[in-house]
């Protein structure tokens, strides 16, 4: 049983994030989705949605098998208790490699790191970020 994690903020779902899952869902047979705590996005504006509502909408996505809310202070203390395979990277994801598999390996978690790939759109006007279709609701609707 290869057990795979996947990760991210996942505000706002758009089929860039469902890209994403199915292609960390292919690189095992079981998915594991950590959430980010609203409190631990900061490189970016934080999310509109509350936690429990983006884990809950994550979690019902087909190809993911559960989805959990992330630590508030350390990241690696979920990965610790899901002893995971592999942990798939988003393709943009700010998280260096191997600065991960090195601390992966300094806590003795015997796990690959993986990139998924990207999505394009497939059609004019398609929005696979939550940034921009934030963008557009603003620009809709004031
Ligand atoms: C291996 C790994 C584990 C993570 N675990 C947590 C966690 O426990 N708690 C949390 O708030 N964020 C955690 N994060 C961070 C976020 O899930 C996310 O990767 C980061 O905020 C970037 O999100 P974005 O791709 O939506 O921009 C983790 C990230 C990685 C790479
Ligand atoms: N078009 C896409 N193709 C592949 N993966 C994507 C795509 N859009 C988002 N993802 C992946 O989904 C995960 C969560 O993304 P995140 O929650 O940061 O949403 P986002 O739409 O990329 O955010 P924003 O554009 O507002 O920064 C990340 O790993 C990211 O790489």
């Amino acid at each position: 049983m290869v057990t795979v994690v996947a990760q991210g903020t996942f505000d706002i779902l758009h089929p860039g994030h469902v890209h994403y899952l199915r292609d960390a869902a292919a690189m095992g047979d079981r998915l594991v989705v950590i959430v980010a705590r609203r409190a631990n996005v900061t490189h970016k504006e934080p999310p509109i949605l509350p936690d429990r509502q983006r884990v809950a909408m994550v979690d019902a996505l087909e190809m993911v098998d559960v989805a959990r809310i992330g630590h508030p202070e350390d990241i690696f203390a979920p990965i610790e208790e899901i002893d995971p395979d592999v942990i798939a990277l988003g393709h943009d994801q700010h998280h260096d490699d191997d600065a991960i598999a090195e601390e992966l390996d300094r806590r003795g978690i015997d796990c690959e790191v993986r990139r998924a790939s990207a999505r394009d759109p497939e059609f004019e006007g398609e929005l696979l970020s939550t940034g921009r279709i934030i963008d557009r609701i603003l620009e809709e609707r004031e």
